[in-house]
């Protein structure tokens, strides 16, 4: 579990201008500036330019601040990740470049020397990507994986179902390697954007199956992902009063207290300051 927010990850073409002014009012925690699959090819030069820009002059507050540059085996991967080096010389804030279809651990060398100023983060969207999700996570400059579903839906050749069966052999492995190596974990976007029964569904299995937060694709998404991922009351009070419980058993010798009929050990207790602490981390979000 990450201390910084990341319950919502906002994706927005970098050919968009318009998008990504108003990206600076939206209550989203973190920003994907996308340079691949959301942008025409004629429009990638402009893009590229305008995002540069953008990440250099204009203000975005506290939230994170991630680049999709397209893969360095196309015409543009080599020359994104170089406007962002760049940027970045100028005094753009950018916190992550996120490579997209990484397959091996090696794929992320050439983009980690390209940019040696920004954290790298990882598209987990190819079958080979997946099977080698624990190199990957591995690798000294990955902090974070976003799950690509729509691309391994496209490889898998799977339909796609509301429990995303097929997914989750692929989904799981992420989770194991992310979790291994300390990284944050963003589960892939709901593509029915004005579906909002069908995105907190999603949203609350990608939570229960321990994902920080989720990519999105239109603002009237955020609302949602963004409840989902916060610690709720309940879980707030139910960590208070653990931590409460187990301090008393604590101060008498004992190491297992009971909540609710239900055993608190120290294991527990991590969890339960990592709840709190989430949640504090959130609030300083809205300041
Ligand atoms: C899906 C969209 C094309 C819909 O666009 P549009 O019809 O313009 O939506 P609205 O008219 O409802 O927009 C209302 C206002 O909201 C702004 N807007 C829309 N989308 C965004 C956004 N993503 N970020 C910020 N602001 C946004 C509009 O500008 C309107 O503002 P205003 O003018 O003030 O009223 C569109 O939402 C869109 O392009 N979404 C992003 C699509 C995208 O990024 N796709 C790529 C990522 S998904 C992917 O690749 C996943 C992965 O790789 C995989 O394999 O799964
Ligand atoms: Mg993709």
């Amino acid at each position: 579990m990450t201390a910084r927010p990341c319950r919502s990850v906002l994706y927005i073409p970098g050919s968009k201008e318009r998008a990504l002014e108003k990206a600076r009012g939206l209550a989203t925690d973190g920003i994907i500036f996308d340079l691949e699959d959301a942008v025409a090819p004629e429009e990638k030069p402009a893009a590229r330019k305008l995002l540069a820009q953008v990440l250099t002059d204009w203000d975005f507050g506290r939230r994170m601040r991630i680049v999709r540059i397209n893969g360095f085996d196309t015409e543009w991967g080599r020359a994104d990740a170089d406007a962002m080096d760049e940027a970045i010389a100028r005094g753009a804030r950018i916190d992550a470049i996120l490579v997209p279809k990484v397959n091996r651990a090696a794929d992320l060398d050439a983009v980690a020397d390209a940019v040696p100023g920004a954290d790298l983060w990882a598209m987990m969207e190819t079958c080979a990507g997946m099977l080698n999700a624990a190199e990957i996570a591995a690798h000294p400059r990955l902090k974070g994986m976003v799950m690509g579903t729509n691309d391994l839906a496209k490889e898998l050749n799977s339909r796609f179902r509301p429990d995303r069966l097929p997914m989750q052999t692929g989904l799981g492995l992420c989770l194991l390697a992310g979790r291994a190596h300390g990284v944050t974990l963003i589960d892939g976007v709901y593509n029915a954007f004005k579906d909002e029964d069908g995105l907190r569904f999603e949203c609350e299995q990608g939570r229960d199956m321990g994902f920080d937060g989720k990519t999105l694709i239109h603002p009237a998404q955020l609302d949602i992902a963004n409840a989902a991922f916060a610690p709720s009351e309940a879980e707030l009070t139910l960590a208070r009063r653990q931590i409460a419980a187990f301090d008393e058993v604590m101060a008498q010798g004992g190491g297992v207290a009971v909540v609710d009929g239900k055993i608190v050990e120290n294991l527990h207790i991590v969890t339960a300051r990592a709840t709190l602490a989430k949640a504090d981390a959130i609030a300083a979000m809205a300041e």
